[in-house]
Protein backbone atom coordinates (compact mmCIF):
# COMPACT_ATOMS: atom_id res chain seq x y z
CA UNK A 1 0.00 0.00 0.00
CA UNK A 2 1.42 3.56 -0.66
CA UNK A 3 0.64 6.83 0.89
CA UNK A 4 -0.76 9.09 -1.63
CA UNK A 5 0.85 12.48 -2.79
CA UNK A 6 -1.10 15.18 -0.67
CA UNK A 7 -2.18 18.11 -3.33
CA UNK A 8 -3.87 20.92 -1.36
CA UNK A 9 -6.44 22.84 -3.70
CA UNK A 10 -5.93 26.77 -4.00
CA UNK A 11 -8.05 28.75 -5.55
CA UNK A 12 -5.78 31.58 -6.74
CA UNK A 13 -7.98 35.26 -7.04
CA UNK A 14 -5.01 37.30 -6.92
CA UNK A 15 -1.14 37.48 -6.73
CA UNK A 16 -1.30 37.37 -3.21
CA UNK A 17 -2.55 34.43 -2.77
CA UNK A 18 0.42 32.25 -5.12
CA UNK A 19 2.98 33.93 -2.44
CA UNK A 20 0.64 31.36 0.06
CA UNK A 21 2.47 28.53 -1.26
CA UNK A 22 5.40 28.31 1.06
CA UNK A 23 3.32 28.16 3.90
CA UNK A 24 1.17 25.12 3.08
CA UNK A 25 2.55 21.79 4.64
CA UNK A 26 1.00 19.95 1.82
CA UNK A 27 3.38 17.53 -0.58
CA UNK A 28 2.10 19.94 -3.64
CA UNK A 29 -0.40 22.77 -3.86
CA UNK A 30 -2.85 23.10 -6.85
CA UNK A 31 -2.63 26.42 -7.94
CA UNK A 32 -6.33 26.71 -9.50
CA UNK A 33 -5.78 29.33 -11.67
CA UNK A 34 -9.22 29.46 -13.54
CA UNK A 35 -10.32 31.35 -10.51
CA UNK A 36 -8.14 34.01 -11.27
CA UNK A 37 -9.27 37.54 -13.19
CA UNK A 38 -6.07 37.70 -14.90
CA UNK A 39 -3.30 35.18 -15.12
CA UNK A 40 -0.16 35.34 -13.66
CA UNK A 41 3.27 35.29 -15.96
CA UNK A 42 4.69 31.48 -15.53
CA UNK A 43 7.48 33.07 -14.30
CA UNK A 44 5.79 34.25 -11.57
CA UNK A 45 4.93 30.77 -10.46
CA UNK A 46 8.84 29.56 -11.41
CA UNK A 47 9.97 30.24 -8.02
CA UNK A 48 7.95 27.34 -6.39
CA UNK A 49 8.16 25.09 -9.30
CA UNK A 50 9.10 22.27 -7.22
CA UNK A 51 6.01 22.34 -4.48
CA UNK A 52 2.96 23.36 -7.40
CA UNK A 53 0.66 21.50 -10.13
CA UNK A 54 -1.05 24.35 -11.82
CA UNK A 55 -4.60 23.52 -13.00
CA UNK A 56 -6.56 26.07 -15.43
CA UNK A 57 -9.89 23.84 -15.29
CA UNK A 58 -12.37 24.02 -18.29
CA UNK A 59 -15.25 24.54 -17.44
CA UNK A 60 -17.03 21.98 -18.64
CA UNK A 61 -14.86 19.69 -15.93
CA UNK A 62 -15.63 21.77 -12.91
CA UNK A 63 -13.54 24.73 -14.03
CA UNK A 64 -14.95 28.44 -12.84
CA UNK A 65 -13.12 30.28 -15.66
CA UNK A 66 -13.27 31.92 -18.81
CA UNK A 67 -10.60 31.86 -21.57
CA UNK A 68 -9.82 30.49 -24.73
CA UNK A 69 -8.18 27.14 -26.00
CA UNK A 70 -5.71 29.31 -27.48
CA UNK A 71 -4.90 31.10 -24.36
CA UNK A 72 -5.07 28.13 -22.30
CA UNK A 73 -2.64 26.51 -24.92
CA UNK A 74 0.00 29.47 -25.03
CA UNK A 75 0.16 29.44 -21.10
CA UNK A 76 0.62 25.33 -20.95
CA UNK A 77 3.12 25.56 -23.50
CA UNK A 78 5.11 28.32 -21.58
CA UNK A 79 4.64 25.97 -18.07
CA UNK A 80 6.19 23.38 -19.83
CA UNK A 81 9.00 25.20 -21.32
CA UNK A 82 10.08 26.23 -17.85
CA UNK A 83 9.36 22.56 -16.30
CA UNK A 84 6.18 23.65 -13.87
CA UNK A 85 3.99 20.71 -13.29
CA UNK A 86 0.56 20.98 -15.01
CA UNK A 87 -2.81 19.29 -15.13
CA UNK A 88 -4.88 18.93 -18.55
CA UNK A 89 -7.84 17.79 -19.19
CA UNK A 90 -8.14 14.63 -21.70
CA UNK A 91 -10.82 16.76 -23.68
CA UNK A 92 -8.56 19.34 -23.65
CA UNK A 93 -5.82 17.36 -25.64
CA UNK A 94 -8.73 16.54 -28.22
CA UNK A 95 -8.67 19.97 -28.79
CA UNK A 96 -5.57 21.24 -28.82
CA UNK A 97 -1.69 19.66 -28.87
CA UNK A 98 0.17 20.20 -25.55
CA UNK A 99 2.64 18.38 -23.83
CA UNK A 100 0.91 15.88 -21.43
CA UNK A 101 4.28 13.75 -20.80
CA UNK A 102 5.09 13.97 -16.85
CA UNK A 103 1.73 15.98 -16.67
CA UNK A 104 -1.57 15.05 -14.63
CA UNK A 105 -4.14 14.15 -17.54
CA UNK A 106 -7.30 14.48 -16.32
CA UNK A 107 -10.93 13.34 -16.93
CA UNK A 108 -13.82 14.30 -14.92
CA UNK A 109 -17.46 12.46 -15.17
CA UNK A 110 -20.15 14.97 -13.18
CA UNK A 111 -23.69 13.34 -15.11
CA UNK A 112 -22.51 10.07 -16.50
CA UNK A 113 -20.13 7.41 -15.77
CA UNK A 114 -16.67 6.40 -17.74
CA UNK A 115 -17.33 3.49 -19.52
CA UNK A 116 -14.06 0.73 -19.29
CA UNK A 117 -13.37 0.84 -22.43
CA UNK A 118 -12.77 4.46 -22.24
CA UNK A 119 -10.88 4.19 -18.80
CA UNK A 120 -8.65 1.76 -20.99
CA UNK A 121 -8.01 4.31 -23.72
CA UNK A 122 -6.91 6.77 -21.46
CA UNK A 123 -4.45 4.79 -19.86
CA UNK A 124 -2.92 3.34 -23.15
CA UNK A 125 -2.91 6.94 -24.77
CA UNK A 126 -1.55 8.84 -21.71
CA UNK A 127 0.93 6.36 -20.52
CA UNK A 128 3.30 8.48 -20.29
CA UNK A 129 1.47 11.18 -17.65
CA UNK A 130 2.76 11.71 -14.71
CA UNK A 131 -0.26 10.40 -13.62
CA UNK A 132 -3.93 9.49 -15.35
CA UNK A 133 -6.65 11.38 -13.06
CA UNK A 134 -10.42 9.98 -13.08
CA UNK A 135 -12.57 11.99 -10.52
CA UNK A 136 -16.34 10.35 -10.98
CA UNK A 137 -19.63 12.21 -9.20
CA UNK A 138 -21.16 9.14 -6.73
CA UNK A 139 -23.79 8.27 -9.82
CA UNK A 140 -25.27 4.36 -9.08
CA UNK A 141 -21.54 2.01 -9.84
CA UNK A 142 -19.51 4.59 -9.17
CA UNK A 143 -17.32 2.70 -7.00
CA UNK A 144 -16.94 -0.30 -9.26
CA UNK A 145 -15.52 2.13 -11.52
CA UNK A 146 -12.92 3.16 -8.99
CA UNK A 147 -12.54 -0.30 -8.43
CA UNK A 148 -11.37 -0.88 -11.90
CA UNK A 149 -9.50 2.42 -11.93
CA UNK A 150 -7.28 1.81 -9.13
CA UNK A 151 -6.18 -1.51 -11.29
CA UNK A 152 -4.44 0.72 -13.81
CA UNK A 153 -0.41 1.71 -12.99
CA UNK A 154 0.18 5.33 -12.58
CA UNK A 155 -3.46 6.09 -11.67
CA UNK A 156 -4.97 8.75 -9.43
CA UNK A 157 -8.62 8.17 -8.66
CA UNK A 158 -11.22 9.82 -6.77
CA UNK A 159 -15.10 9.77 -5.63
CA UNK A 160 -17.01 13.52 -5.92
CA UNK A 161 -19.46 12.77 -3.04
CA UNK A 162 -20.89 13.54 0.28
CA UNK A 163 -18.53 11.91 2.49
CA UNK A 164 -14.40 13.07 2.81
CA UNK A 165 -13.49 9.88 4.46
CA UNK A 166 -14.55 7.59 1.64
CA UNK A 167 -12.20 9.58 -1.06
CA UNK A 168 -9.35 8.96 1.67
CA UNK A 169 -10.11 5.40 2.06
CA UNK A 170 -10.30 4.81 -1.78
CA UNK A 171 -7.63 6.69 -2.09
CA UNK A 172 -5.44 3.90 -0.14
CA UNK A 173 -6.21 1.59 -3.06
CA UNK A 174 -3.48 2.74 -4.71
CA UNK A 175 -4.07 6.57 -5.66
CA UNK A 176 -1.04 8.14 -6.92
CA UNK A 177 -2.66 11.71 -5.78
CA UNK A 178 -4.98 12.13 -3.01
CA UNK A 179 -7.01 16.21 -3.78
CA UNK A 180 -8.07 17.86 -0.16
CA UNK A 181 -8.54 21.94 0.35
CA UNK A 182 -7.22 24.25 2.19
CA UNK A 183 -9.41 27.15 2.96
CA UNK A 184 -12.55 25.18 1.57
CA UNK A 185 -13.23 22.59 -1.30
CA UNK A 186 -12.64 23.41 -4.94
CA UNK A 187 -14.94 20.07 -5.61
CA UNK A 188 -17.36 17.32 -3.17
CA UNK A 189 -15.40 15.07 -0.72
CA UNK A 190 -12.80 17.25 -0.20
CA UNK A 191 -10.80 16.60 3.45
CA UNK A 192 -8.50 19.62 4.81
CA UNK A 193 -5.51 19.07 3.87
CA UNK A 194 -4.16 19.00 7.87
CA UNK A 195 -6.80 16.22 8.77
CA UNK A 196 -5.70 14.40 5.71
CA UNK A 197 -1.82 14.35 6.54
CA UNK A 198 -2.91 13.87 10.30
CA UNK A 199 -4.84 10.55 9.43
CA UNK A 200 -2.45 9.78 6.66
CA UNK A 201 0.66 9.85 8.94
CA UNK A 202 -1.17 7.47 11.83
CA UNK A 203 -1.49 4.93 8.56
CA UNK A 204 1.92 5.20 7.53
CA UNK A 205 4.23 6.11 9.95
O1 LIG B 1 -9.33 17.75 -10.85
C1 LIG B 1 -9.26 18.02 -9.68
C2 LIG B 1 -9.81 17.13 -8.62
C3 LIG B 1 -10.92 17.85 -7.90
O2 LIG B 1 -12.01 18.03 -8.80
C4 LIG B 1 -11.38 16.97 -6.74
O3 LIG B 1 -12.39 16.25 -6.93
O4 LIG B 1 -10.75 17.07 -5.68
C5 LIG B 1 -10.47 19.18 -7.38
C6 LIG B 1 -9.87 20.06 -8.47
O5 LIG B 1 -9.35 21.25 -7.90
C7 LIG B 1 -8.78 19.33 -9.19
O6 LIG B 1 -8.31 20.13 -10.29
Amino acid sequence: MFKPIVVASLPVRSREDIKRVDEIESDLVELRLDYAKDLPEPEEILSYKNKVLVTLRDRGEGGVGDFSDDKKKAFLSKLADLGILYDVEASFLMRREVEFREKVVSAHYFDRLPTREEIDALFRTYSQAFTVKIAVSDLPGYREVLAYVSTKQNATFMPMSQDPLERLALSLLGSKLLYTYIDSPTARGQLNYLEAKRILDCIFK
